[in-house]
């Protein structure tokens, strides 16, 4: 797949010294949606600014859609839709009239029946004449797309799509940015949710401290990290792992009633059917085994622990 936003070596320091964005190396592909996790002030707003030419870089270059965020601006920014965070401003204006401005800003021409879809996918079509103030808070970040959208982006960036809405309402999000991916558009969203980028994401970057740690299909992410965990409940409880089983990977749970076996999902041999032996031998009976996998939010807690550890090392 090809590249729309080739980001090389992108650095950010603010006037006050702080540096948000530390050598960012990223190629976003055609047509996905790219879910930027990253804990609070890790630069993710910082990025996506740069992008949109909100935020001027210190270092390096972005290249969107073949034009130069900095040499070639209002093309690069043409072929963008940026989401924020909040609508601030347009209360006393009516939803058609600020999707139209928001389209006339990026010098396209008028085009309603191109509006009206939007407003109609937004299932916002029958509030077209209401005054923003009136609308309810999922209708005014729909709002907030239709406008993103008015000028026809080939990326659309979304910041906290879903910050504070209700689970409805996140559902419907998801069903809506989905329905953009399948209509072309290239997708980036940032996200505090671990379960938005699961659910949503094709490829996650994890970025902390203004630094990208990873980018990587979700899958592979979460094969390549994850571990996976057999629990094992005990008849008779133990006090302790046996020493004949210590260089295992066991820990017990559940004041000694449950033996945990992590391992590492990745590997051909699991090394459960040597430890099913071996208790059998111990005479350590169990009545039930369970086998679990470590989530994406597992792994993001680990990854951006082991980040600063690197970072600190
Ligand atoms: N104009 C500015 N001047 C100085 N520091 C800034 C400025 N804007 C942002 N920062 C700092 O840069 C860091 C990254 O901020 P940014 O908003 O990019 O993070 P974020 O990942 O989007 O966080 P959040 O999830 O909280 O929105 C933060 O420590 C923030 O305080």
């Amino acid at each position: 797949m090809s590249s729309i936003i080739s980001i090389r070596n992108l650095g950010k320091t603010y006037a006050s010294g702080f540096k948000a964005l530390d050598s960012v190396d990223l190629e976003i592909r055609k047509g996905e949606i790219l879910a930027l996790l990253g804990p609070n002030g890790a630069g993710k707003t910082t990025l996506i600014s740069i992008v949109c030419g909100i935020v001027n870089p210190t270092e390096g270059t972005v290249v969107a859609d073949g034009h130069d965020i900095v040499r070639d601006y209002r093309a690069a920014r043409s072929r963008i839709g940026l989401v924020p965070q909040e609508l601030s401003t347009d209360a006393f204006e009516t939803v058609w009239a600020t999707v139209r401005f928001s389209r006339g800003l990026f010098g396209k021409p008028r085009d309603d029946a191109h509006l009206e879809k939007v407003l109609r996918d937004l299932s916002l079509w029958d509030k077209r004449d209401s005054k923003i103030m009136t609308l309810s808070g999922g209708m005014k970040r729909r709002v907030l797309i239709a406008k993103a959208l008015a000028h026809e982006p080939a990326i659309l960036f979304l910041d906290e799509p879903t910050a504070g809405v209700d689970v409805e309402l996140r559902r419907d999000m998801w069903a809506l940015v989905r329905q953009l991916r399948e209509s072309g558009v290239t997708i980036i969203l940032t996200t505090h949710y671990i379960e938005e980028a699961e659910e949503m994401a094709d490829r996650i970057g994890v970025i902390d401290k203004g630094r990208l740690l990873l980018v990587e299909d979700k899958h592979v992410l979460m094969r390549k990290l994850g571990r996976k965990q057999l629990s094992l409940t005990l008849h008779a409880p133990l006090d302790a792992v046996p020493e004949a089983l210590a260089s295992l990977p066991l820990e017990l749970a559940d004041e000694g009633r449950t033996l945990v076996y992590t391992f590492d999902s990745q590997t051909e041999e699991t090394g459960i059917a040597g430890l099913l032996r071996r208790l059998g031998e111990l005479g350590i009976e169990f009545k039930d085994l369970h086998s679990s996998e470590s989530s994406l939010e597992e792994i993001f807690v680990e990854l951006v622990h082991t980040g600063r550890q690197e970072a600190r090392a």
